[in-house]
Protein backbone atom coordinates (compact mmCIF):
# COMPACT_ATOMS: atom_id res chain seq x y z
CA UNK A 1 0.00 0.00 0.00
CA UNK A 2 1.28 3.91 -1.17
CA UNK A 3 2.15 6.07 2.12
CA UNK A 4 -0.26 8.04 0.87
CA UNK A 5 -3.08 5.66 1.00
CA UNK A 6 -1.96 4.29 4.50
CA UNK A 7 -1.67 8.04 5.29
CA UNK A 8 -5.32 9.16 4.71
CA UNK A 9 -6.62 5.62 6.07
CA UNK A 10 -4.26 6.21 9.30
CA UNK A 11 -6.07 9.58 9.71
CA UNK A 12 -9.41 8.31 8.52
CA UNK A 13 -9.80 10.77 6.23
CA UNK A 14 -11.64 9.64 2.68
CA UNK A 15 -9.18 10.93 -0.36
CA UNK A 16 -9.23 14.39 -1.62
CA UNK A 17 -11.31 13.98 -4.90
CA UNK A 18 -10.86 16.63 -7.77
CA UNK A 19 -13.00 19.69 -7.73
CA UNK A 20 -14.84 20.13 -11.12
CA UNK A 21 -15.27 22.90 -13.62
CA UNK A 22 -18.28 24.20 -12.15
CA UNK A 23 -16.92 24.08 -8.30
CA UNK A 24 -14.12 26.08 -9.27
CA UNK A 25 -15.64 28.79 -11.85
CA UNK A 26 -19.39 29.08 -10.46
CA UNK A 27 -18.43 28.55 -6.90
CA UNK A 28 -20.78 26.07 -6.28
CA UNK A 29 -20.73 22.84 -3.79
CA UNK A 30 -19.76 19.77 -5.12
CA UNK A 31 -22.95 17.23 -6.64
CA UNK A 32 -23.28 14.29 -8.16
CA UNK A 33 -21.20 14.00 -11.69
CA UNK A 34 -24.55 13.81 -13.45
CA UNK A 35 -26.71 16.54 -11.96
CA UNK A 36 -24.16 19.11 -12.49
CA UNK A 37 -24.98 19.84 -16.30
CA UNK A 38 -28.74 18.64 -16.77
CA UNK A 39 -31.23 21.11 -17.70
CA UNK A 40 -34.21 19.13 -16.31
CA UNK A 41 -34.78 19.10 -12.82
CA UNK A 42 -33.74 15.36 -11.58
CA UNK A 43 -36.07 13.74 -8.59
CA UNK A 44 -33.00 11.93 -7.22
CA UNK A 45 -30.19 14.95 -6.81
CA UNK A 46 -31.00 17.45 -4.21
CA UNK A 47 -31.50 20.85 -5.93
CA UNK A 48 -28.95 23.87 -4.49
CA UNK A 49 -30.11 27.24 -5.36
CA UNK A 50 -28.02 30.71 -4.59
CA UNK A 51 -28.52 33.91 -5.90
CA UNK A 52 -27.69 34.68 -9.45
CA UNK A 53 -24.74 36.21 -9.54
CA UNK A 54 -24.58 36.75 -13.33
CA UNK A 55 -28.04 38.92 -13.50
CA UNK A 56 -27.27 42.21 -15.24
CA UNK A 57 -30.40 43.88 -15.17
CA UNK A 58 -33.83 43.98 -13.69
CA UNK A 59 -35.21 43.65 -10.04
CA UNK A 60 -32.98 42.75 -7.77
CA UNK A 61 -33.22 44.25 -3.93
CA UNK A 62 -34.41 42.70 -1.17
CA UNK A 63 -37.74 44.18 0.29
CA UNK A 64 -39.38 43.11 3.35
CA UNK A 65 -36.74 40.11 2.91
CA UNK A 66 -38.18 38.92 0.36
CA UNK A 67 -35.66 38.20 -3.19
CA UNK A 68 -36.69 39.80 -5.79
CA UNK A 69 -33.94 38.70 -7.96
CA UNK A 70 -33.32 35.52 -9.75
CA UNK A 71 -31.89 32.43 -8.18
CA UNK A 72 -29.62 30.04 -10.16
CA UNK A 73 -30.24 26.15 -9.46
CA UNK A 74 -27.34 23.57 -9.88
CA UNK A 75 -29.18 22.19 -13.11
CA UNK A 76 -28.47 24.61 -15.44
CA UNK A 77 -31.49 26.85 -14.83
CA UNK A 78 -32.59 29.70 -13.46
CA UNK A 79 -35.66 30.75 -11.35
CA UNK A 80 -37.49 34.18 -11.93
CA UNK A 81 -40.00 35.56 -8.78
CA UNK A 82 -43.45 35.96 -9.35
CA UNK A 83 -44.65 38.78 -7.57
CA UNK A 84 -46.04 41.06 -9.47
CA UNK A 85 -49.27 41.14 -11.29
CA UNK A 86 -47.20 41.69 -14.70
CA UNK A 87 -44.78 38.53 -13.74
CA UNK A 88 -47.92 36.21 -13.37
CA UNK A 89 -48.18 37.54 -16.80
CA UNK A 90 -45.44 35.74 -17.95
CA UNK A 91 -45.95 32.71 -16.41
CA UNK A 92 -49.19 33.18 -18.48
CA UNK A 93 -47.42 33.80 -21.68
CA UNK A 94 -45.04 31.13 -21.43
CA UNK A 95 -47.84 28.49 -20.75
CA UNK A 96 -49.25 29.55 -23.67
CA UNK A 97 -46.38 29.76 -25.77
CA UNK A 98 -45.52 26.07 -24.94
CA UNK A 99 -48.80 24.41 -25.92
CA UNK A 100 -49.98 26.64 -29.34
CA UNK A 101 -49.98 25.80 -32.32
CA UNK A 102 -49.94 28.94 -34.06
CA UNK A 103 -46.93 29.05 -36.61
CA UNK A 104 -45.85 32.55 -35.70
CA UNK A 105 -45.96 31.64 -31.71
CA UNK A 106 -44.12 28.12 -32.61
CA UNK A 107 -41.15 30.07 -34.05
CA UNK A 108 -40.77 32.32 -31.25
CA UNK A 109 -40.38 29.23 -28.56
CA UNK A 110 -37.24 28.78 -30.73
CA UNK A 111 -36.19 31.94 -29.64
CA UNK A 112 -36.74 32.39 -26.34
CA UNK A 113 -34.86 30.74 -23.17
CA UNK A 114 -36.29 27.18 -22.69
CA UNK A 115 -39.32 26.99 -19.97
CA UNK A 116 -39.33 24.64 -17.39
CA UNK A 117 -42.59 25.35 -15.87
CA UNK A 118 -42.77 27.34 -12.39
CA UNK A 119 -42.77 26.27 -9.03
CA UNK A 120 -42.76 27.54 -5.68
CA UNK A 121 -39.69 27.38 -3.93
CA UNK A 122 -38.55 28.89 -0.60
CA UNK A 123 -35.57 30.87 -0.20
CA UNK A 124 -34.90 33.08 2.40
CA UNK A 125 -37.40 31.89 4.68
CA UNK A 126 -39.82 33.08 2.49
CA UNK A 127 -42.05 30.77 -0.27
CA UNK A 128 -42.72 32.36 -3.54
CA UNK A 129 -44.04 31.18 -6.96
CA UNK A 130 -40.73 31.04 -9.64
CA UNK A 131 -40.96 30.69 -13.43
CA UNK A 132 -37.98 28.19 -13.90
CA UNK A 133 -35.96 28.65 -17.43
CA UNK A 134 -32.90 27.70 -19.02
CA UNK A 135 -29.89 29.72 -17.68
CA UNK A 136 -28.26 30.65 -21.28
CA UNK A 137 -25.27 31.38 -19.41
CA UNK A 138 -24.23 27.75 -18.18
CA UNK A 139 -20.96 26.40 -18.74
CA UNK A 140 -19.78 29.93 -20.01
CA UNK A 141 -16.16 30.21 -17.39
CA UNK A 142 -16.29 34.25 -18.18
CA UNK A 143 -19.55 34.92 -19.62
CA UNK A 144 -20.09 38.10 -20.95
CA UNK A 145 -23.84 39.51 -20.77
CA UNK A 146 -25.77 42.19 -22.23
CA UNK A 147 -29.50 42.94 -21.63
CA UNK A 148 -31.03 44.94 -24.21
CA UNK A 149 -34.23 46.09 -24.37
CA UNK A 150 -36.60 46.62 -26.81
CA UNK A 151 -38.97 49.54 -28.25
CA UNK A 152 -39.17 53.41 -27.75
CA UNK A 153 -42.58 52.74 -25.83
CA UNK A 154 -41.68 50.44 -22.71
CA UNK A 155 -45.26 50.07 -20.80
CA UNK A 156 -47.93 48.27 -21.86
CA UNK A 157 -51.70 49.29 -22.44
CA UNK A 158 -52.47 48.39 -18.79
CA UNK A 159 -50.13 51.21 -17.79
CA UNK A 160 -51.09 54.02 -15.15
CA UNK A 161 -50.04 57.53 -16.32
CA UNK A 162 -47.60 57.46 -13.56
CA UNK A 163 -45.69 54.46 -14.84
CA UNK A 164 -46.08 55.73 -18.33
CA UNK A 165 -44.37 59.09 -17.36
CA UNK A 166 -41.75 57.33 -15.50
CA UNK A 167 -41.26 54.58 -18.14
CA UNK A 168 -40.91 57.93 -20.55
CA UNK A 169 -38.36 59.62 -18.51
CA UNK A 170 -35.79 56.66 -18.51
CA UNK A 171 -33.15 56.21 -20.97
CA UNK A 172 -35.16 58.69 -22.87
CA UNK A 173 -32.46 59.74 -25.60
CA UNK A 174 -31.25 56.13 -26.38
CA UNK A 175 -34.67 55.13 -26.97
CA UNK A 176 -35.95 57.71 -29.21
CA UNK A 177 -32.83 57.35 -31.34
CA UNK A 178 -32.51 53.73 -31.60
CA UNK A 179 -35.50 52.17 -30.71
CA UNK A 180 -34.01 50.51 -27.64
CA UNK A 181 -31.84 50.84 -24.84
CA UNK A 182 -29.18 49.07 -22.38
CA UNK A 183 -29.94 48.27 -18.59
CA UNK A 184 -26.66 46.58 -18.08
CA UNK A 185 -23.95 44.52 -18.99
CA UNK A 186 -20.92 42.53 -17.80
CA UNK A 187 -18.06 42.05 -19.84
CA UNK A 188 -14.45 39.60 -19.22
CA UNK A 189 -11.76 42.37 -20.57
CA UNK A 190 -9.97 39.44 -23.25
CA UNK A 191 -6.52 40.75 -22.34
CA UNK A 192 -6.40 40.56 -18.20
CA UNK A 193 -9.53 38.33 -17.74
CA UNK A 194 -11.38 41.15 -15.53
CA UNK A 195 -14.54 41.49 -15.22
CA UNK A 196 -16.43 44.60 -15.70
CA UNK A 197 -19.89 45.64 -15.02
CA UNK A 198 -22.11 48.20 -15.91
CA UNK A 199 -25.08 49.18 -14.36
CA UNK A 200 -28.76 50.94 -15.54
CA UNK A 201 -27.13 54.24 -14.16
CA UNK A 202 -24.04 53.58 -17.03
CA UNK A 203 -27.13 52.63 -19.32
CA UNK A 204 -29.32 55.85 -18.29
CA UNK A 205 -26.46 58.35 -19.44
CA UNK A 206 -25.67 56.68 -22.96
CA UNK A 207 -26.82 57.94 -26.27
CA UNK A 208 -25.38 59.21 -29.85
CA UNK A 209 -22.46 57.57 -30.58
CA UNK A 210 -21.36 55.80 -27.01
CA UNK A 211 -24.62 53.53 -27.70
CA UNK A 212 -22.34 51.88 -30.65
CA UNK A 213 -19.29 51.98 -28.64
CA UNK A 214 -20.44 50.14 -25.45
CA UNK A 215 -21.65 47.39 -27.68
CA UNK A 216 -18.71 47.23 -29.31
CA UNK A 217 -17.05 47.23 -25.61
CA UNK A 218 -19.38 44.78 -24.54
CA UNK A 219 -18.17 42.45 -28.17
CA UNK A 220 -13.99 42.86 -26.63
CA UNK A 221 -13.40 45.38 -29.53
CA UNK A 222 -12.43 48.16 -27.90
CA UNK A 223 -8.84 48.99 -29.02
CA UNK A 224 -8.96 45.47 -30.47
CA UNK A 225 -10.42 44.74 -34.08
CA UNK A 226 -13.82 42.99 -33.52
CA UNK A 227 -14.41 38.75 -33.94
CA UNK A 228 -16.11 37.67 -37.15
CA UNK A 229 -17.02 34.19 -35.94
CA UNK A 230 -18.57 35.93 -32.77
CA UNK A 231 -20.70 38.49 -34.47
CA UNK A 232 -21.70 35.93 -36.86
CA UNK A 233 -23.05 33.42 -34.39
CA UNK A 234 -25.17 36.95 -32.66
CA UNK A 235 -26.37 37.49 -36.44
CA UNK A 236 -27.68 33.89 -37.39
CA UNK A 237 -29.65 34.51 -34.71
CA UNK A 238 -30.52 38.35 -34.52
CA UNK A 239 -31.58 37.56 -37.91
CA UNK A 240 -34.23 35.02 -37.21
CA UNK A 241 -35.93 37.21 -34.92
CA UNK A 242 -35.39 39.84 -37.28
CA UNK A 243 -37.37 37.97 -39.63
CA UNK A 244 -39.59 36.68 -36.83
CA UNK A 245 -40.63 40.53 -36.16
CA UNK A 246 -40.99 41.45 -40.03
CA UNK A 247 -43.95 39.37 -40.21
CA UNK A 248 -45.20 38.22 -37.02
CA UNK A 249 -48.75 39.47 -35.82
CA UNK A 250 -49.75 37.52 -33.10
CA UNK A 251 -47.95 39.24 -29.91
CA UNK A 252 -46.56 43.14 -28.48
CA UNK A 253 -43.87 42.77 -26.79
CA UNK A 254 -43.28 45.59 -24.53
CA UNK A 255 -40.53 46.08 -22.83
CA UNK A 256 -38.97 42.53 -23.60
CA UNK A 257 -34.97 42.52 -23.49
CA UNK A 258 -32.65 40.50 -26.06
CA UNK A 259 -30.16 38.81 -23.62
CA UNK A 260 -26.94 38.39 -25.68
CA UNK A 261 -23.91 35.79 -24.15
CA UNK A 262 -21.01 34.74 -24.88
CA UNK A 263 -18.24 33.33 -23.17
CA UNK A 264 -14.80 35.31 -23.33
CA UNK A 265 -12.95 32.03 -22.38
CA UNK A 266 -14.14 30.64 -26.26
CA UNK A 267 -13.77 34.11 -27.82
CA UNK A 268 -10.09 34.08 -26.25
CA UNK A 269 -9.66 30.43 -27.57
CA UNK A 270 -10.60 32.06 -30.92
CA UNK A 271 -7.60 34.10 -31.50
CA UNK A 272 -5.18 32.04 -32.51
CA UNK A 273 -1.91 33.60 -31.63
CA UNK A 274 -1.21 34.07 -27.73
CA UNK A 275 0.94 37.06 -28.32
CA UNK A 276 -1.80 38.86 -30.16
CA UNK A 277 -4.21 38.50 -27.66
CA UNK A 278 -1.90 39.43 -24.94
CA UNK A 279 -2.16 42.98 -26.92
CA UNK A 280 -5.29 43.29 -27.85
CA UNK A 281 -5.99 45.60 -25.20
CA UNK A 282 -2.84 48.02 -26.29
CA UNK A 283 -2.99 47.99 -30.39
CA UNK A 284 -2.16 51.16 -32.47
CA UNK A 285 -4.34 52.30 -35.27
CA UNK A 286 -2.57 49.97 -37.44
CA UNK A 287 -3.17 46.85 -35.80
CA UNK A 288 -1.93 42.98 -36.73
CA UNK A 289 -5.20 41.48 -37.67
CA UNK A 290 -6.41 39.28 -35.32
CA UNK A 291 -6.32 35.51 -35.86
CA UNK A 292 -9.57 33.69 -35.50
CA UNK A 293 -10.84 30.45 -36.54
CA UNK A 294 -14.77 29.12 -36.62
CA UNK A 295 -13.10 25.88 -36.04
CA UNK A 296 -12.48 26.36 -32.59
CA UNK A 297 -16.66 26.19 -32.18
CA UNK A 298 -16.20 22.31 -33.04
CA UNK A 299 -16.30 21.14 -36.61
CA UNK A 300 -14.22 18.76 -38.95
CA UNK A 301 -13.82 20.37 -42.02
CA UNK A 302 -11.20 22.70 -43.84
CA UNK A 303 -12.95 26.31 -43.30
CA UNK A 304 -10.46 28.27 -41.85
CA UNK A 305 -13.57 30.58 -40.19
CA UNK A 306 -11.80 33.51 -42.52
CA UNK A 307 -13.72 35.27 -45.49
CA UNK A 308 -11.79 37.46 -47.60
CA UNK A 309 -12.65 39.65 -50.50
CA UNK A 310 -11.77 36.75 -52.85
CA UNK A 311 -13.85 33.91 -50.72
CA UNK A 312 -13.74 31.89 -47.82
CA UNK A 313 -10.24 30.40 -46.88
CA UNK A 314 -8.89 26.95 -46.07
CA UNK A 315 -6.60 26.07 -43.86
CA UNK A 316 -3.70 24.63 -45.59
CA UNK A 317 -3.72 20.59 -46.06
CA UNK A 318 -0.21 18.88 -45.45
CA UNK A 319 -0.99 16.30 -48.09
CA UNK A 320 -1.57 18.97 -50.79
CA UNK A 321 1.47 20.30 -52.58
CA UNK A 322 1.66 24.00 -53.00
CA UNK A 323 1.72 24.86 -56.84
CA UNK A 324 3.61 28.27 -57.54
CA UNK A 325 1.03 30.70 -56.53
CA UNK A 326 1.31 34.41 -55.09
CA UNK A 327 1.51 34.78 -51.89
CA UNK A 328 -2.13 35.88 -51.20
CA UNK A 329 -3.32 32.82 -53.37
CA UNK A 330 -1.33 30.53 -51.33
CA UNK A 331 -3.46 30.58 -48.36
CA UNK A 332 -5.92 28.60 -50.35
CA UNK A 333 -6.72 25.07 -50.56
CA UNK A 334 -9.14 22.94 -52.45
CA UNK A 335 -12.25 22.45 -50.86
CA UNK A 336 -13.03 19.77 -49.25
CA UNK A 337 -14.65 16.80 -50.22
CA UNK A 338 -17.58 17.07 -51.95
CA UNK A 339 -19.63 14.95 -49.74
CA UNK A 340 -18.57 17.40 -46.50
CA UNK A 341 -21.71 18.76 -45.17
CA UNK A 342 -19.24 22.20 -45.21
CA UNK A 343 -18.39 21.74 -48.80
CA UNK A 344 -22.45 22.09 -50.02
CA UNK A 345 -22.66 25.22 -47.27
CA UNK A 346 -19.57 26.79 -48.97
CA UNK A 347 -20.20 25.78 -52.52
CA UNK A 348 -23.39 27.33 -52.35
CA UNK A 349 -21.45 30.30 -51.14
CA UNK A 350 -19.32 30.91 -53.70
CA UNK A 351 -21.48 30.69 -56.24
CA UNK A 352 -24.36 32.54 -54.86
CA UNK A 353 -21.74 35.47 -53.87
CA UNK A 354 -19.67 37.62 -55.97
CA UNK A 355 -16.63 38.60 -53.14
CA UNK A 356 -15.35 41.66 -55.99
CA UNK A 357 -18.94 43.48 -56.40
CA UNK A 358 -22.32 44.64 -54.82
CA UNK A 359 -21.80 43.65 -51.32
CA UNK A 360 -24.43 45.59 -49.79
CA UNK A 361 -27.29 44.13 -52.25
CA UNK A 362 -25.98 40.44 -51.91
CA UNK A 363 -26.47 40.88 -47.97
CA UNK A 364 -29.30 38.58 -47.43
CA UNK A 365 -27.52 35.75 -49.56
CA UNK A 366 -24.74 35.75 -47.68
CA UNK A 367 -26.94 35.69 -44.77
CA UNK A 368 -28.14 32.20 -45.79
CA UNK A 369 -25.23 31.36 -46.55
CA UNK A 370 -23.87 32.05 -43.06
CA UNK A 371 -26.83 30.16 -41.51
CA UNK A 372 -26.26 27.32 -43.33
CA UNK A 373 -22.96 27.25 -42.23
CA UNK A 374 -23.42 27.93 -38.58
CA UNK A 375 -26.10 25.09 -38.31
CA UNK A 376 -23.16 22.83 -39.82
CA UNK A 377 -21.16 23.96 -36.78
CA UNK A 378 -23.97 23.35 -34.50
CA UNK A 379 -24.12 19.81 -35.55
CA UNK A 380 -20.65 19.13 -35.82
CA UNK A 381 -19.80 20.42 -32.58
CA UNK A 382 -19.63 17.40 -29.39
CA UNK A 383 -21.51 20.53 -27.34
CA UNK A 384 -24.87 21.56 -29.15
CA UNK A 385 -24.49 25.20 -27.79
CA UNK A 386 -22.30 27.92 -29.36
CA UNK A 387 -20.66 30.08 -27.11
CA UNK A 388 -22.33 32.88 -28.32
CA UNK A 389 -26.17 33.55 -28.55
CA UNK A 390 -28.92 35.34 -28.07
CA UNK A 391 -32.49 35.14 -27.19
CA UNK A 392 -35.67 37.25 -26.18
CA UNK A 393 -36.52 37.31 -22.33
CA UNK A 394 -38.63 38.98 -19.89
CA UNK A 395 -42.54 38.73 -21.10
CA UNK A 396 -43.88 40.63 -17.92
CA UNK A 397 -45.62 43.14 -20.98
CA UNK A 398 -46.53 40.83 -23.75
CA UNK A 399 -50.07 40.57 -24.67
CA UNK A 400 -51.80 37.88 -27.06
CA UNK A 401 -53.40 39.84 -30.37
CA UNK A 402 -56.87 38.69 -31.08
CA UNK A 403 -57.58 38.19 -34.23
CA UNK A 404 -59.07 42.03 -34.55
CA UNK A 405 -55.73 43.26 -32.98
CA UNK A 406 -53.22 41.16 -35.33
CA UNK A 407 -50.57 43.64 -36.73
CA UNK A 408 -47.06 44.07 -37.04
CA UNK A 409 -44.96 45.25 -33.14
CA UNK A 410 -43.54 47.77 -35.47
CA UNK A 411 -42.40 49.24 -31.40
CA UNK A 412 -40.55 45.92 -31.34
CA UNK A 413 -39.54 45.39 -35.01
CA UNK A 414 -37.42 48.68 -35.01
CA UNK A 415 -35.84 48.52 -32.20
CA UNK A 416 -34.85 44.87 -33.68
CA UNK A 417 -33.72 46.34 -37.27
CA UNK A 418 -31.99 49.15 -35.59
CA UNK A 419 -29.89 46.75 -33.52
CA UNK A 420 -29.50 44.47 -36.14
CA UNK A 421 -28.28 47.48 -37.87
CA UNK A 422 -25.25 47.46 -36.00
CA UNK A 423 -24.39 44.21 -35.98
CA UNK A 424 -24.04 44.23 -39.47
CA UNK A 425 -22.24 47.57 -39.25
CA UNK A 426 -19.74 46.14 -37.37
CA UNK A 427 -19.57 42.71 -39.31
CA UNK A 428 -18.23 45.03 -42.48
CA UNK A 429 -15.47 46.17 -40.19
CA UNK A 430 -13.88 42.45 -40.46
CA UNK A 431 -14.95 42.00 -43.84
CA UNK A 432 -10.96 42.17 -44.74
CA UNK A 433 -9.76 39.82 -41.96
CA UNK A 434 -7.06 37.62 -43.22
CA UNK A 435 -5.37 34.31 -41.66
N1 LIG B 1 -32.76 32.70 -19.19
C1 LIG B 1 -31.83 33.47 -18.63
N2 LIG B 1 -30.56 33.03 -18.55
C2 LIG B 1 -29.60 33.79 -17.98
N3 LIG B 1 -29.82 34.98 -17.44
C3 LIG B 1 -31.07 35.47 -17.45
C4 LIG B 1 -32.13 34.75 -18.06
N4 LIG B 1 -33.27 35.48 -17.93
C5 LIG B 1 -32.92 36.59 -17.28
N5 LIG B 1 -31.61 36.61 -16.97
C6 LIG B 1 -30.86 37.64 -16.25
O1 LIG B 1 -31.75 38.33 -15.37
C7 LIG B 1 -31.85 39.70 -15.77
C8 LIG B 1 -33.27 40.19 -15.57
O2 LIG B 1 -34.15 39.39 -16.31
P1 LIG B 1 -35.62 39.88 -16.65
O3 LIG B 1 -35.54 41.04 -17.57
O4 LIG B 1 -36.40 38.71 -17.10
O5 LIG B 1 -36.10 40.33 -15.19
P2 LIG B 1 -37.05 41.51 -14.71
O6 LIG B 1 -36.85 41.64 -13.27
O7 LIG B 1 -38.42 41.24 -15.23
O8 LIG B 1 -36.46 42.76 -15.47
P3 LIG B 1 -37.12 44.23 -15.63
O9 LIG B 1 -36.89 44.93 -14.34
O10 LIG B 1 -36.35 44.81 -16.78
O11 LIG B 1 -38.56 44.04 -15.94
C9 LIG B 1 -31.32 39.77 -17.17
O12 LIG B 1 -30.76 41.03 -17.47
C10 LIG B 1 -30.27 38.67 -17.17
O13 LIG B 1 -29.07 39.13 -16.61
O1 LIG C 1 -34.38 50.48 -15.59
P1 LIG C 1 -35.00 50.78 -14.28
O2 LIG C 1 -34.78 52.17 -13.82
O3 LIG C 1 -34.69 49.75 -13.24
O4 LIG C 1 -36.59 50.71 -14.52
C1 LIG C 1 -37.32 49.58 -14.21
C2 LIG C 1 -37.58 48.82 -15.52
O5 LIG C 1 -38.23 49.66 -16.44
C3 LIG C 1 -38.42 47.62 -15.24
O6 LIG C 1 -38.73 47.00 -16.48
C4 LIG C 1 -39.70 47.99 -14.52
O7 LIG C 1 -40.34 46.82 -14.09
P2 LIG C 1 -41.66 46.26 -14.75
O8 LIG C 1 -41.19 45.66 -16.04
O9 LIG C 1 -42.15 45.26 -13.78
O10 LIG C 1 -42.60 47.41 -14.98
C5 LIG C 1 -39.43 48.79 -13.28
O11 LIG C 1 -40.67 49.22 -12.83
P3 LIG C 1 -41.07 49.29 -11.29
O12 LIG C 1 -40.28 50.41 -10.72
O13 LIG C 1 -42.53 49.53 -11.38
O14 LIG C 1 -40.72 47.96 -10.71
C6 LIG C 1 -38.61 49.99 -13.56
O15 LIG C 1 -38.30 50.67 -12.36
Amino acid sequence: MSDVSEKSRRSGSSVRRQRSIYQVHYCMRRQDADMTARPLLMPTSPLEVQAYARQVAGHRKTEDTKYLGLLQCNNGTIMKPIIKESQKREVDFYEHLKTSSDAELQELRGLVAKYFGNRKYTYNGFEQDYIILEDLTERMLEPCIMDVKIGKRTWDPLATEEKIKNEQSKYAACKQQYGFCIPGFQVYRLSTGKLCKYNKDYGKRLHGHAVKEAIRNYLNGIGATLCRALLLQFLSELWKIQKWSRRQTAVRLYSASLLLVYDAARLRDCCQSKELTARAGCRPATVPRRRHSLHSVGSGSNFSGQITSKGPVYKKLQSVPLSPMSLSHSSFSPPPPINSPWSEALASFNHNHSFEHNYENKLSKIKMNYRAMLDQLSYDSPTPNPWGTVKVIDFAHAFFNSEEEKQIDENFREGIENFVEIFECFLRETDDQVL
